[in-house]
């Protein structure tokens, strides 16, 4: 069948209520059917010492997604070459579904900085752009480019680097990620 899907990349480390409130603000745009999370191990920009287990994060995807019919997570990265690119595996995807329409999913945080990804030009051009605002997000050329789609959504203050920075304080995330997720963290004695 074919399907309209926004592929959301992210470490997710770990996933919080802002991921879920971006793939959902994105479920409302006429052309996307469907998110899927793709869990990278490695962003090629970011070296974190805190860098939960890939298959630690997958879960915490998963338990955040739960059973919803229009949200997916997906390992396809964990066994391509690391760093992971984004192009590479928009094309192995699409290789794999033919049929479907894919679109990226990025913070506006990740627009200033995109030219400089592998194929950007590409990805602009064959995929397009769906960007959730973020405050803070420095201005970029792009914001004005024809296949960029900036969607009118709340600004939201929150990152995954206050998530881990929180528990290992010891304070709470309550409500900063599902119930089910902060489970796992916990159970799992995850970024203490
Ligand atoms: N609060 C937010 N507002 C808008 N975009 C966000 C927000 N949080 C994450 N994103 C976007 O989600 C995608 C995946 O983000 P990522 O997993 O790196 O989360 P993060 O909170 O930015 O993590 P970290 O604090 O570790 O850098 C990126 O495109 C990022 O721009
Ligand atoms: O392909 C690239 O060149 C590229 C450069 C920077 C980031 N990305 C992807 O963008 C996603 C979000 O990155 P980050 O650094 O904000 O976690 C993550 O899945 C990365 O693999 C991809």
């Amino acid at each position: 069948m074919n399907k309209n899907v926004g592929l959301f990349f992210g470490s997710f480390n770990p996933i919080h209520v802002g991921h879920l409130i971006i793939a959902n603000t994105m479920l409302e745009e006429p052309d996307v059917d469907e998110v899927w999370f793709v869990v990278s191990p490695q962003s090629p920009f970011k070296k974190q010492k805190s860098l939960a287990h890939e298959f630690d994060r997958y879960d915490l995807v998963q338990a955040a997604i739960g059973d919803h019919f229009h949200m997916k997570v997906t390992d396809i990265e964990f066994t391509m070459p690391k760093p992971s690119y984004t192009s590479d595996t928009l094309a192995y995807l699409t290789d794999q579904h033919p049929n479907h329409h894919f679109k990226l999913i990025i913070g506006q945080d990740n627009l200033k900085s995109f030219p400089k990804w592998k194929n950007s030009d590409v990805i602009l051009r064959d995929y397009g752009l769906l960007v959730y605002p973020r405050p803070n997000a420095k201005k970029s050329e792009l914001e004005e480019h024809e296949n960029v789609r900036f969607v009118e959504a709340p600004l939201m203050d929150i990152s995954a680097t206050f998530i881990r920075k929180s528990i290992k304080n010891n304070r709470s995330v309550k409500y900063l990620v599902p119930d089910a997720v902060l489970d796992r963290i916990k159970g799992k004695k995850l970024y203490i």
